[in-house]
């Protein structure tokens, strides 16, 4: 933990890197138990250079973590249908343990058809709707990855949600609305905010533990964060800026994540995590399916 004269900084960076490591030594035991190592297959519709980025770093540290990855690039022309047939193709491979479709997909995708022909066993990365209800409901499941991380930081930091104000600011489906669906899990009192709320700064002054994932950089003003709150900043915008101006921020803070450095190595880390869940859910107590 590092403790500046403003806010303590969470390092997200560093407990990614232990985290990882942990993975790998379950990966190993996986390997040791099956002869198999943990495999992930990945999805990318299109060119996105940013996309691609964030595809390349799980591939590399699924490699650090003796994962093994396999990946599907797919045209930006890809129909609905076809990126179906590819999705059916990997649930029903036995040497794919997780799967992760990347998102954004090409605008004429229906990427929540996309996201539900993943096998619930499979889903890793926690973007189908079954794995949005276990989160929702505090069942055994998988994570979406982003906000599991942020759990995990959360929990490192010995900040505990239950009883305190949370303000999610964005409502996307793999954000927004599985992070206010885990807070609430854990017994905070959650308001999503979105396009539509009216004052929003005012709503983020009563948070005890805000969570920006709107997509915007900077949007977040450090006059809006209630003095000793937890800020987490979700944001990946191009240029490795956050969502919360981090300067101003930090002056109200008790706690804030950077970025970068914070919250997207929790996200990998996550998947890797996840995806040697599933490798070991799916060998059996055996290991031998
Ligand atoms: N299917 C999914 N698609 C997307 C997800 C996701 O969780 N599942 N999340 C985001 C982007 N993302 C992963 O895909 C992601 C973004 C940023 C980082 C990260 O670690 N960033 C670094 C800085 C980048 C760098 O070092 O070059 C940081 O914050 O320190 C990880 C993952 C959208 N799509």
């Amino acid at each position: 933990m590092t403790d500046t004269s403003q806010a303590v900084l969470m390092n997200g960076a560093d407990l990614a890197r232990s985290h990882v490591d942990r993975t790998a030594d379950r990966a190993a035991e996986f390997e040791r138990r099956t002869g198999r190592r943990p495999c992930l297959a990945t999805v990318l519709v299109g060119d996105d250079p940013a996309s691609a980025t964030y595809v390349r770093m799980k591939q590399n540290r699924c490699r650090r973590a003796g994962i093994d990855s396999r990946h599907t690039p797919l045209p930006a022309t890809t129909s609905t249908g076809e990126l179906i047939d590819v999705i059916r193709g990997l649930s029903a491979d036995p040497e794919v343990h997780g799967i992760l479709l990347q998102h954004p997909v090409p605008q004429h995708v229906d990427e929540r058809a996309a996201f539900e022909a993943i096998d619930p066993a499979k889903d890793v990365d926690g973007v189908t709707m079954h794995s949005f209800a276990a989160m929702a409901f505090g069942l055994d499941g998988f994570d979406s990855c982003t906000p599991g991380g942020i759990l995990r930081l959360l929990d490192a930091y010995d900040v505990d949600p239950a009883g305190r104000t949370a303000v999610v600011i964005g409502r996307s489906p793999i954000l927004g609305r599985p992070v206010s669906a885990l807070l609430l899990a854990r017994d905070a009192t959650v308001t999503t905010c979105h396009s539509r709320t009216p004052d929003l700064p005012s709503a983020v002054r009563t948070a005890d533990i805000v969570v920006a994932a709107v997509g915007r950089p900077e949007f977040v003003r450090g006059d809006w964060i209630k003095p000793g709150a937890v800020v987490i900043d979700a944001g990946y915008n191009p240029g490795n800026v956050g969502d919360v101006a981090f300067d101003e921020a930090v002056e109200r803070a008790g706690m804030i994540t950077p970025v970068p450095g914070g919250v997207g190595p929790m996200t990998i880390s996550v998947l890797l995590e996840q995806t040697v869940d599933a490798a070991f859910r799916q060998a059996g107590p055996d290991g031998t399916s």
